[in-house]
């Protein structure tokens, strides 16, 4: 199996610390505008269950403090703004062996900095790089501003991971522009760890419900100009839950599946559940090997672009080349 081509995913656990947001995307389910924000009792439980995991998925509404009662919530936790709340929880979960990434939505530099201490790596999905209907009602979800955020990431060195979300409203024309941006930001600041080519997937009681989802062939077209656009070492990477079968991805170029929790659902796509290792195992029909990985890539382990509150962690978790160790 030496020359194996290695197709890797992230064990993670998925905390949804809150789906309070002050966006209003017409294509998302996770949105509350009765919303709710985890306590640590509850976080707690959610990590004593994952302990085989090595990433903290944080992913939830953006600036949610703008809701008056997340804000209330926070006070009576302790907390005076939603960021303190936010480091706390990542500081909590490296205490108890796992590596955050965290997908905040639009931060600003020093949010970014203050985060990038507890975070093995962090993310963005710059969704497309131009203006869509869907997005009428969500200044996060203008492209300056998530392409903003993007490069402060990369002048902060923080391994990201961003990604285009297909099926939108987009033309062909705008996927190639979205990439060929993602790729100049990547060429200016060398951050980008991977781009996840995620399909829309419809979402009962939202605006873009009955809106159909791209069709495999499409995501294929989708994935094949990702690999010739996007520069050889960033990785591109596919959910396996929102495709049939992962095979003609993985040969059109895809090397990674993401986080894959076998305690949490996909909070965003909740009818999706995860396939099974094995199944994925049978999808790659011997022609790959599959490989766990920790949610920094083995390069920028290599390079130290890691905080120091996660470098101990790091070390623990990560073998000689920079995947997940398992003794
Ligand atoms: O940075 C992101 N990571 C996302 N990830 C995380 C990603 O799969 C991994 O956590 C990263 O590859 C880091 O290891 C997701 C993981 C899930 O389980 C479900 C949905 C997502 C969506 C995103 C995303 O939008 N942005
Ligand atoms: C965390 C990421 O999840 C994606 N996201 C949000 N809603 C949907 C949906 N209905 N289908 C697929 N992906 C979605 C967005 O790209 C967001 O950035
Ligand atoms: N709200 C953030 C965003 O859309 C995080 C993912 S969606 C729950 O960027
Ligand atoms: S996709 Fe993210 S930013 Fe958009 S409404 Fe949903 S939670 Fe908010």
């Amino acid at each position: 199996m030496e020359h194996s081509v290695v197709v890797t995913y992230s064990r993670n656990v998925f905390l949804p610390l809150t789906n309070a947001c002050r966006n209003e995307c017409k294509y998302c389910g996770f949105r509350s505008s009765n919303p709710v924000i985890m306590d640590f009792d509850e976080i707690k439980a959610v990590l004593n269950k994952a302990k085989g995991a090595s990433e903290v998925l944080l992913t939830f509404g953006e600036r949610p403090d703008v809701h008056r009662r997340i804000k209330e919530k926070l006070g009576e936790m302790g907390y005076s703004s939603f960021m303190d709340y936010l480091l706390d929880v990542c500081r909590f979960a490296i205490t108890k062996g796992f590596l955050p990434h965290t997908n905040a939505g639009v931060l600003d530099k020093g949010e970014l900095k203050a985060l990038r201490r507890y975070n093995a790596s962090m993310g963005l999905m710059l969704e497309q790089a131009v203006e869509l209907e869907c997005h009428s009602n969500s200044p996060g979800k203008k492209p300056e501003v998530r392409i903003r955020v993007i490069k402060d990431a990369g002048k902060l060195q923080i391994p990201f991971t961003t990604g285009i979300l297909v099926g939108i409203g987009e033309k062909m024309e705008d996927r190639i522009y979205s990439l060929e941006v993602i790729a100049d930001i990547h060429e200016n600041y060398g951050h980008i760890q991977e781009v996840i080519i995620q399909n829309f997937s419809p979402k009962n009681g939202t605006p873009m419900e009955n809106t159909p989802p791209p069709t495999a062939q499409e995501m294929l077209e989708v994935v094949k100009a990702a690999r010739r656009i996007l520069p050889p070492d960033v990785t591109i990477q596919i959910p396996p839950n929102l495709v049939e079968d992962i095979y003609p991805f993985v040969k059109a170029g895809a090397r990674d599946l993401g986080g894959i929790s076998d305690i949490t659902p996909d909070y965003i796509n909740p009818e999706h559940p995860w396939p099974e290792l094995d199944r994925i195992e049978r999808c790659l029909r011997g022609e790959f090997v599959l490989k766990e990985r920790l949610p920094i890539y083995p390069k920028y382990i290599k390079l130290g672009w890691y905080g120091n509150e996660v470098s101990h962690l790091i070390h623990l978790l990560s073998d000689e080349e920079g995947y997940r160790c398992r003794n």
